[in-house]
């Protein structure tokens, strides 16, 4: 069964996210996306979806044209996780 972060541990995961936003009543981090275009960002949606399906851990997202916007969390521990961590740093490594 997968544990919430602590506080502390919490804090020191997002120091190496920089670009996430901590959302503190869903206890979940966020991210918006912004394409060049929609075939950019739908590529992009492809990729993380396989990573998520590989992790068994996905996320809760949206798109808008060549916007895409990603919230992470872990239902199964009623919050932030190590499992929302990883798949935030898998997802940076597409974007870099
Ligand atoms: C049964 C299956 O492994 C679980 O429902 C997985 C699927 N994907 C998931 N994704 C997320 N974000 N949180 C979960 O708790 C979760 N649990």
């Amino acid at each position: 069964m997968v544990e919430a972060l602590s506080e502390a541990e919490r804090a020191d995961a997002l120091d190496g996210l920089p670009e996430w936003d901590y959302d503190e009543a869903r206890d979940a981090i966020l991210r918006e996306f912004i394409f060049d275009d929609f075939n950019q960002a739908f590529g992009f949606m492809t990729q993380v979806a396989l990573i998520a399906e590989k992790a068994d851990h996905h996320p809760e997202w949206s798109n808008v044209y060549n916007r895409v916007t990603i919230l992470l969390t872990t239902h199964d521990a009623g919050g932030l996780s190590p499992r929302d961590i990883e798949m935030a740093e898998a997802i940076e490594e597409l974007v870099e």
